[in-house]
C-alpha cells in the first residue's frame, strides 16, 4: 500500500538513535544506507537494529532507486545530515523522489510531486529549463515535422492563457494580424503560445492558463486536465502538451522532448531540479548553442549526459523563419532580445530585406513604444508573435497601414545531427507503443 516511508540513514548517527526515530515515524518499510562511518561498525549492525531491509551501494543515488523501484512508498524521509549530504546532494535526491512521484520531506524541507496522470492518447511532452529557452520555437517545428505521419494538437499552458481552455483550428484558418488584434482588444493574451503554435505551424492547438511555477516543474493552478480532456475528443491522434517557462504539464506523457538553453547557467542544469527534468528526456534540445564558446557547450553535454546516458542530445540555433515575403521591403525587426535581434537580421538580410530599424523591447512596453517612434520610412515590420507582438506592435502598424510579417524561430543543428529525423523517430516509436 501507498502509504510507507523509506528513511534515509547514515552512520554519522548511532544505530540506536536512528533506531529510536524510525520508531517515532512508524510505518517504515526500509531504509537507504547513505554513508558515513563514525558511529558504526559495521552496516549489518544497523539491518539488526532496526529491523527493516537496509539497502546500500557505492553511488546511494543508485541504491535509492533500486529502493524506489523495489518498494510501494508515499514518501522518502531524510533522518541524514552533513557532512554526508549537503545541499547538492539534497537536490539530486529531490529530483530521483519527484521522478518517481514520491514526496521528499527533511527536517525542514518538503517537496511534493503532483501526480503525474496518463493520457489515453499518444502523447509527447515539449518541456523546458526556462523562459524564452525554444520550446515554442521547437514545439511548433515538432508539430510541423510529426504532421507527415500524424495529426498533432498542441495543449499550452501559458501565464496569459485562457482560464477556460480555447481552441485554435490552426489547421483550418489562417491568423491575420487583423484576427489578433480585435482578440487584444476583447483583453486577451494575443500572442499567447496557442495562438503562435496555430500561427507559424498550421495545427490545431488549445490554450490553457497557468498560474505560479514551483521549482521541480509543477504549476501552482493550472487548466490543464480540461484541455487535455477538449483534445482527447478531438480527431487528432497525437497530444503535443507543451510546456510553460520552466513548468509542464503534470501527465507522465509517452515521450519527452527537453529544451535547455546554452546560455543558462550550468547549475540549473546539473544542479537543483535539472536532473529531474533531464531524467525525463529522450531528445535534449540545446537551444542558442551559436552563441557561447565551444568549451562551454562540451561541458554542458557532459552535464547531460552524466545524469541522462541515453538521451539524444542535439547542439541546435535558431534561424528567423518569417512566414511572409521580406525580399526588397524596408523593414523594422522586433524581437524579445539583443542576442536574438543579432542572431536573426543578417538572415532576415540575406533573404533581401533592407533591416532599417530594429527593437529588443518586445517584452518591455515603455521602451517599445518609445522604438516605434522612431520607425519611420518602412514597408513592414517583422516581429515575433510574443510578449507585445499584437496589443502595441500589429496594431501601431495596422494604424499605419504597415504590413505586419510574423517571424517563427527554427531550429537548426550546429552538430551535424538531425533533429528532424530524431523526432520522426520518436514521434513513430510513441505512436507504435501506444498504437
Ligand atoms: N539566434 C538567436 N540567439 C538567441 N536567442 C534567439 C535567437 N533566435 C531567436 N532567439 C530567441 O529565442 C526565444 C525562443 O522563444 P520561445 O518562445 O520559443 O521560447 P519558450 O521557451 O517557448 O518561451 P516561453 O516560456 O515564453 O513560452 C525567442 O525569444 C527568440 O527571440
Ligand atoms: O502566455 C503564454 O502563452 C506564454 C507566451 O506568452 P509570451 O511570453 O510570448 O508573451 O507565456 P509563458 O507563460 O509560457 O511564459
Amino acid at each position: 500500500m501507498k502509504n510507507r516511508r523509506l528513511v534515509l540513514i547514515d552512520g554519522e548517527h548511532y544505530p540506536d538513535v536512528t533506531a529510536w526515530a524510525v520508531e517515532r515515524l512508524g510505518d517504515v518499510c526500509c531504509a537507504v544506507f547513505l554513508g558515513g562511518s563514525e558511529k558504526i561498525r559495521d552496516i549489518r549492525d544497523i539491518e539488526e537494529r532496526l529491523g527493516i531491509p537496509v539497502y546500500y551501494a557505492g553511488d546511494y543515488l543508485a541504491a535509492l532507486a533500486r529502493a524506489l523501484r523495489e518498494n510501494d512508498v508515499c514518501e522518502v524521509v531524510d533522518l541524514s545530515d552533513e557532512p554526508v549530504l549537503n545541499y547538492e546532494d539534497r537536490f539530486r535526491i529531490a529530483s530521483l523522489c519527484m521522478l518517481h512521484g514520491v514526496t521528499y520531506r527533511g527536517a525542514d524541507f518538503t517537496f511534493t510531486p503532483r501526480p503525474l496522470k496518463r493520457t489515453r492518447k499518444p502523447s509527447l511532452a515539449v518541456i523546458g529549463t526556462g523562459k524564452r529557452v525554444g520550446k515554442t520555437a521547437v514545439s511548433g517545428f515538432i508539430a510541423r515535422t510529426l504532421k507527415e505521419i500524424a495529426n498533432p494538437v498542441i495543449v499550452t499552458m501559458g501565464r496569459g492563457g485562457p482560464e477556460e481552455p480555447e481552441l485554435i483550428e490552426g489547421d483550418k484558418f489562417e491568423i491575420t494580424p487583423e484576427f489578433l488584434v480585435k482578440l487584444a482588444g476583447e483583453g486577451k493574451h494575443a500572442a499567447s503560445d496557442h495562438f503562435e503554435n496555430a500561427l507559424t505551424s498550421r495545427v490545431v492547438t488549445i490554450g490553457c492558463r497557468r498560474c505560479g511555477g514551483g521549482m521541480a516543474g509543477f504549476s501552482f493552478f493550472d487548466v490543464v486536465d480540461e484541455g487535455v480532456k477538449l483534445a482527447e475528443s478531438l480527431p487528432n491522434d497525437l497530444i503535443i502538451l507543451e510546456g510553460s517557462g520552466a513548468t509542464f504539464p503534470a501527465y507522465r506523457a509517452d515521450g519527452y522532448v527537453l529544451m535547455v538553453s546554452a546560455a543558462q547557467k550550468p547549475d540549473f542544469i546539473g544542479g537543483y531540479f535539472g536532473p529531474f527534468r533531464l531524467s525525463l528526456a529522450d531528445i535534449v534540445v540545446v537551444t542558442m548553442a551559436d552563441s557561447v564558446p565551444r568549451g562551454r557547450l562540451r561541458k554542458l553535454e557532459r552535464i547531460i549526459l552524466e545524469i541522462n546516458p541515453d538521451a539524444d542530445v542535439h547542439l541546435t540555433a535558431f534561424r528567423p523563419r518569417p512566414l511572409g515575403d521580406v525580399s526588397g521591403k524596408r523593414l523594422a525587426l522586433v524581437m524579445t532580445s539583443g542576442l536574438a535581434l543579432k542572431g536573426a537580421r543578417r538572415y532576415i538580410e540575406d533573404m533581401g530585406a533592407d533591416v532599417v530599424h530594429t527593437s529588443d523591447n518586445l517584452s518591455r512596453r515603455p521602451a517599445l513604444r518609445k522604438d516605434l517612434g522612431g520607425f519611420e520610412g518602412i514597408d513592414a515590420v517583422a516581429v515575433e508573435l510574443k510578449a507585445a507582438a499584437v496589443d502595441v506592435v500589429t496594431r501601431w502598424a495596422l494604424e499605419r497601414g504597415i504590413e505586419v510579417i510574423y517571424l517563427d524561430n527554427e531550429p537548426v543543428n550546429i552538430d551535424g545531427k538531425d533533429l528532424r529525423r530524431a523526432v520522426l523517430r520518436l514521434g513513430r516509436s510513441i505512436l507504435e507503443g501506444r498504437g
